[in-house]
């Protein structure tokens, strides 16, 4: 391989952001890293590498997926280094499997070797034994796999077109019932699902750290007795038990809704729980904020008319503001986190990630103005800031 000028020049770019943001730490700069990193390995490989690789990843995610039922993850984190032949005896597993489902570990990173057939657990291995990577990438797996498998074929049928109805999703085609419905039949996988939920943001900036909190304060209201916060779709309510614990001053009721299997048993202290369905009219009336995170990106835009309907109703014109926590997606270098996650939501729901062209077009669409928009950081998402359009 040769190393030519314009490969050179980015070595140097990723060198000089790996000391920068080791003396100086920053989200941007990590990105950029990552990015880079990419870039460079795009460049390395041949085209052929490259095409080869993303022919073999799905394989990859199957072996994940049987290691964590296995147990091997948890098992080399207590014990830190096993051997093909331990892992058999204490999973039941055959040896020749295990063997062959960790090289694909290994050569992964999720784990190290330190023998022949020997395996050591490193931080990676560690962050599968979590809630993130153990339940997350379980259920997703589970929810998302047989409709990825038959993505092609749904689109084939359907002359190409974008999909646009709840009713009508790609995973409605392949399994029969779109994402809810299928985690309300599977409580197994509802609990992996709440799990993952809780747990995807954890060591994050929260809404509340770039949000301008006392925005919702004051207007010569008083909210003492009345709703701060109402958490729309808030499942177990992991993000209205973190404001709570940052604002425990603050007066006004915080209230927690999802639907009523989603919220049974969640107890948050300080924190009101409520079982609600969204595509009804809200019943708390004139709070400060109906908060929403990872909700609209769920839904086409015909479902989230109806949810913003339901709120307005509900709003004091005033003073109450929806704030929405999603994706806002450039219209020139979208991550491949993202782009990833709204193939992911197109298939299980018919939802989709938006640009800010596409917020301001949905939220217009039911007489919501965009107030104002604040970054989480690079590749992660945005508070979005809107009430009625003053007539
Ligand atoms: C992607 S999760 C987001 C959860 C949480 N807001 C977060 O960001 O971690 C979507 C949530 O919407 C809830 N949900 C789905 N359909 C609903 C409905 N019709 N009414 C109320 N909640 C619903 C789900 O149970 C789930 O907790």
């Amino acid at each position: 391989m040769t190393i030519n000028t314009p490969l050179r020049s980015l070595m140097n770019r990723l060198s000089q952001a790996v000391m920068k943001d080791d003396a100086n730490p920053s989200p941007q700069l990590h990105y950029e890293v990552l990015q880079m990193i990419d870039q460079l390995r795009s460049a390395v490989e041949s085209p052929t590498e490259t095409v080869l690789r993303l022919i073999y990843q799905p394989p990859q995610n199957a072996a994940i997926r049987i290691v964590i039922e296995l147990g091997i993850f948890d098992l080399l984190d207590r014990d830190t280094v096993l051997s093909a032949t331990q892992l058999a005896k204490y999973t039941g597993a055959e040896r020749d499997l295990i063997v062959r489902l960790m090289r694909v570990m290994v050569s992964l990173g999720l784990c190290g070797m330190s023998a022949p057939e020997t395996y050591a657990a490193n931080e990676k291995t560690v962050a599968l034994t979590q809630p993130i990577g153990r339940d997350g990438l379980s259920c997703i797996f589970d929810l998302t796999l047989p409709t990825l498998s038959k993505l092609p074929e749904y689109m084939r049928s359907n002359g190409f077109s974008n999909p646009k109805d709840y009713a009508l999703s790609p995973m409605q085609y392949a399994v029969g019932q779109s994402q809810f419905e299928w985690l309300a039949s599977n409580p197994k996988q509802q609990r992996l699902f709440n799990s993952y939920m809780t747990s995807r943001r954890e060591g994050r900036p929260m809404w509340f750290n770039v949000y301008p909190v006392e925005r919702l304060f004051g207007h010569g209201v008083p909210f003492e007795d009345t709703t701060f916060l109402v958490d729309v779709g808030g499942n177990q309510g992991h993000d209205l038990g973190k404001f709570r614990q940052e604002y425990s001053h603050l007066p006004g009721r915080l209230v927690l809704q999802d639907l009523p299997e989603v919220v049974k048993g969640a107890a948050c202290d300080g924190v009101e729980v409520m079982g609600h369905n969204f595509l009804d009219p809200q019943p708390v009336k004139g709070a400060r904020a109906y908060y929403f995170r990872a909700i609209f990106h769920d839904w086409p835009d015909h479902i989230c008319q109806r949810i913003l309907r339901n709120t307005i109703s509900a709003m004091a014109r005033d003073y109450s503001r929806i704030l929405i926590v999603d994706f806002v997606l450039s219209d020139t270098e979208t991550p491949l986190m993202q782009g990833s996650i709204d193939i992911q939501m197109m298939s299980i729901g018919a939802g989709m990630e938006r640009s800010q062209q596409q917020w301001e077009r949905l939220l217009g669409s039911v007489g919501l103005e965009i107030t104002g928009m604040w970054s989480q950081g690079p590749g992660m998402e945005s508070v979005i800031e809107a009430v009625p359009m003053s007539s």
